[in-house]
C-alpha cells in the first residue's frame, strides 16, 4: 500500500535516512523520541518537504504518478494542521464536501452526533481531545484506505487517548483492506493497536518488528558481572552497562529462560528495548 525506500533528507544538524512499508489492511507504528525524525519522514511521504534521494511508493504507483482522485483514497492528520479555530462543524461540512468528492456526508453526520461533538462552538473552544476527534474524523470522511496520522495522541489524557484508538479501531473494522501509518513516542498506545513497529532513532529506523514477536520473544536479562562472563551471548542485541553488572537484550527470551534458569528474564517493555537499541552497544 505503501512503500518508502531509502529516503534521505539532510538538515544542517540532521539527517534522515529511513525505509518502512504499510501493508494493506494492517496498522504499522512508527516510535521514536521527540526529534528523532517521524514528522520529516511523514512530510516526505507527503511530498510537503523534498527528499534528497530515495523512493516512496503508493498504492502500487511511484509517488509522482499517484493521481489527485487517488490522493482523496489517503486520510492525514498531522500535528500542525486542521481548520481555522473560528469555524464550526456546521461551517466545515459543506467545505470537506465541495474539497472531497468522496465524501461521505451522512457517516460526518452520524460520527459527530455519536461522539457528542458540538455542531455550533467554535473549534478554538474545544478540548485537545474534542479537536482531534475532529481531525480524525475529516481524515476518515472521505472514505480514506490509508490514514496517515503524525502523533494524534500527543497531548491527550488517558480516556481521550482510549477514544481515540476505539475510533482508529472501528476504521480498520469498516474495510478489512484498511491501512494506517500513525506515528507517536508513547509506545503503549501503539503496542494495542499496531501490528507491526517501526523504531527511529537520529534519523535511523533501529529496529522493526512485528507487534506480536517483540511481545513475545524479546526479553531483558538482568546479570551480574560474573553471570555476563558465563552467558551465551549470541543472542543478545544489546548489551548496557549497570550499577549491578549489565542489562542485556534478546530477541530469544525462551533460549535462555531454558538454558540459564537461574537468570532473571524480564519481558521487556517496548520502551526498554527502544531505550536499548538506542543506548545499548553490542
Ligand atoms: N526545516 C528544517 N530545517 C532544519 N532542521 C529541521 C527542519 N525540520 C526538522 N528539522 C530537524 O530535524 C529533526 C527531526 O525533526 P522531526 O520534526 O522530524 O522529529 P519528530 O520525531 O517528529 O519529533 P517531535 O516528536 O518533536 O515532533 C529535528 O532535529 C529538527 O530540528
Amino acid at each position: 500500500m505503501l512503500e518508502v525506500k531509502n529516503i534521505k533528507k539532510e538538515y544542517p544538524k540532521f539527517s534522515l535516512d529511513c525505509s518502512l512499508k504499510v501493508k494493506e489492511g494492517q496498522v504499522t507504528g512508527l516510535i521514536g523520541q521527540n526529534g528523532s525524525g517521524k514528522s520529516t519522514t511523514f512530510k516526505a511521504i507527503l511530498g510537503l518537504i523534498k527528499i534528497d534521494s530515495g523512493s516512496i511508493s503508493l498504492f502500487d504507483k511511484p509517488i509522482s504518478q499517484v493521481s489527485v482522485a487517488d490522493k482523496e483514497d489517503i486520510g492525514v492528520v498531522l500535528a500542525d494542521s486542521g481548520f481555522s479555530g473560528y469555524l464550526t462543524l456546521k461551517d466545515i461540512m459543506p467545505v470537506l464536501s465541495n474539497l472531497y468528492k468522496k465524501f461521505d456526508r451522512d457517516f460526518f453526520i452520524k460520527q459527530v452526533d455519536d461522539f457528542g461533538l458540538p455542531w455550533n462552538k467554535k473549534i478554538k473552544e474545544l478540548s485537545t481531545g474534542m479537536k482531534v476527534k475532529i481531525k480524525i474524523l475529516v481524515a476518515m470522511s472521505h472514505k480514506a484506505k490509508l490514514l496517515i496520522l503524525d502523533e494524534p495522541t500527543a497531548g491527550l489524557d488517558v480516556v481521550a487517548r482510549d477514544e481515540l484508538l476505539d475510533i482508529l479501531r472501528m476504521f480498520l473494522e469498516n474495510d478489512e483492506n484498511n491501512s494506517i501509518l500513525i506515528s507517536s513516542h508513547i509506545s503503549s498506545d501503539l503496542e494495542s493497536l499496531c501490528d507491526d513497529l517501526y523504531m527511529i532513532d537520529q534519523g535511523k529506523i533501529i529496529l522493526h518488528e512485528d507487534t506480536d514477536v517483540l511481545l513475545s520473544d524479546y526479553g531483558m536479562l538482568k546479570v551480574n558481572e560474573e553471570q555476563f562472563v558465563e552467558l551465551d551471548k549470541n543472542y543478545l542485541l544489546k548489551v548496557k552497562k549497570e550499577n549491578f553488572g549489565y542489562s542485556c537484550l534478546t530477541n530469544q527470551k525462551q533460549f535462555y529462560l531454558e538454558n540459564f534458569p537461574s537468570l532473571i528474564v524480564e519481558n521487556g517493555s517496548i520502551d526498554e528495548v527502544i531505550t536499548m537499541m538506542s543506548r545499548g552497544e553490542k
